[in-house]
């Protein structure tokens, strides 16, 4: 039996947070999750959802706001999915962050290591460099957004208070265009209909951008469009149009074919120039990027003649950072236009003690191993579900003196540092970087020493 049931209406102090964001009220020890509060508070809220080991509810009554509270800036925050924790001021989403980074390393994983404070941004908003935009006919217009919370239902925005600027500009203009060209638009639930999404990304100081149509077919429909875009917008140097056909949640389909310019823009980070193109992993806020990275090289304390791998590497954009103080890069990625991308990169940077290998973590390394690799440095970033268990069990056979690993999920962090612990390896403290700001999202770095 629970001490509490759908729709009853009750009071209580927020004690915690949870991963998401979440505040955490306790009844009789039971835990509700309701967003939207902070800790602290005190709220009168509805049950409403009733699992066995926890709830669900809704503040319906702030009786103590707390101190850190602030009125979202988005008028959007109550209905898009994009932000998490506007609520909280950005002092408040700090706390958050370190909180939550802190309980998975200690609570969960019982490692004891100290948390850094969170490496924060100046201004917290108008960062994001890639918006994936989503399009829906509805009520005789095309509109263009983001998903509701757990949905796919598009709430129709015309600005965003964490992408940049250049790509709210863009976003109505192609949204009007859109509907003055009547564009025929992609509809899920028949999988008819033809343009999916907008992608658009930018380079730091926005000299270069690229808007990426996604269809379901090939059909070009863009020309008048992209003619007056690209009069507007001088700075977009590169369009393409991806083909998706497939019933899919992927965004991307397998093919990019270039319309206009180039099919890559180019940024730079730390000094080092990448070309990025369209389907290749890039790290979406760039000055957080740059105090990211040089954390992690500072924490390598490279002499200058390391062999490094570079593993789940992208366009290659750590190794190259630290290029210039190691004897050797080896890169991998499992995405084949990353690999070209970071192949590209490295000569563009005349970067020429760099070699990439195009496959899974957990293969090639295992093919490096058997071939006599010897790595000083490792450097791992992979995407959410953390490393496989046999890529951590080549790590460990290769046995290099620093990992350095980078990772935007504290609890597969947690989990794979547990594993390295076990296998001999000591745990530097964790600095969490606010990689993205109003999310409940969370990067960390840390460093792994041989003991
Ligand atoms: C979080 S991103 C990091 C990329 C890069 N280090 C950076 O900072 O831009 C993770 C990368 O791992 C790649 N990836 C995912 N699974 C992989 C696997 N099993 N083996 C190798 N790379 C993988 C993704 O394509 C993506 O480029």
């Amino acid at each position: 039996m629970t001490p509490v049931k759908k729709n009853d209406y009750l009071t209580a102090t927020v004690e915690d947070y949870t991963h998401e964001g979440q505040g955490v009220v306790k009844v009789d020890g039971y835990p509700i999750f309701i967003p939207n509060v902070l800790k602290g508070e005190e709220i009168e809220f509805k049950v409403l959802k009733v699992n066995q080991k926890f709830g669900f509810g809704k503040s319906e009554k702030l009786l103590t706001p707390a101190a850190n509270r602030i009125t979202p800036p988005c008028p959007y925050y109550y209905e898009c999915g994009g932000c998490q924790i506007q609520p909280l001021n950005y002092k408040e989403q700090q706390a958050f962050k370190k909180g939550t980074v802190d309980k998975s390393i200690n609570r969960m994983g019982r490692l004891d290591r100290e948390t850094m404070d969170v490496m924060a941004m100046e201004n917290p908003f108008n960062y994001r460099n890639k918006s994936q935009i989503p399009v829906q006919f509805k009520d005789g217009r095309i509109e263009m957004g983001f998903y509701r919370p757990r949905s796919h239902n598009i709430v129709d925005i015309d600005n965003c208070i964490i992408q940049k600027d250049i790509h709210n500009k863009l976003m109505l203009f192609i949204k009007e265009q859109f509907n003055r060209e009547h564009v025929s638009v992609y509809d899920e639930a028949l999988h008819k209909g033809l343009v999916r999404h907008v992608v658009i990304r930018s380079n730091h100081d926005d000299s270069e951008v690229q808007v990426a149509f996604v269809t379901n077919g090939k059909k070009n429909i863009f020309s008048n469009i992209i003619n007056e875009m690209i009069e507007a917008f001088p700075m977009v140097t590169s369009v393409v149009q991806n083909i998706n056909d497939q019933k899919t949640n992927v965004i991307f389909g397998e093919r990019t074919i270039t319309l206009r310019g180039k099919d890559y823009i180019t940024d730079t980070l730390l000094g080092k120039d990448f070309r990025i193109r369209a389907k290749s992993f890039y790290q979406v806020n760039h000055a957080q990027t740059e105090k990211l990275y040089q954390k992690a090289i500072e924490l390598a304390d490279l002499k200058g003649d390391e062999t490094i791998i570079d593993t789940y590497c992208g366009i290659g954009t750590i190794g190259l950072c630290a290029s210039d103080k190691a004897r050797k890069i080896i890169g991998i990625e499992v995405v084949q236009s990353a690999v070209e991308d970071a192949k590209e990169n490295a000569k563009l940077n005349g970067v020429d003690n760099a070699e990439y290998h195009l496959g899974k973590s957990e293969q090639v390394m295992k093919k490096l191993v058997s071939e006599g690799i010897n790595p000083d440095v490792v450097f791992v970033d992979p995407p959410r579900k953390g490393c496989h268990p046999e890529f951590l069990e080549s790590l460990v056979e290769v046995q290099p003196e620093k990992i350095i690993y980078v990772s935007c999920n504290p609890s597969t962090l947690q989990r794979d540092l547990k594993y390295l612990n076990a296998e001999g390896y000591d745990i530097s403290p964790v600095t969490p970087v606010d990689m993205f700001p109003q999310t409940n999202h969370i990067e960390s770095v840390v460093m792994l020493e041989k003991q």
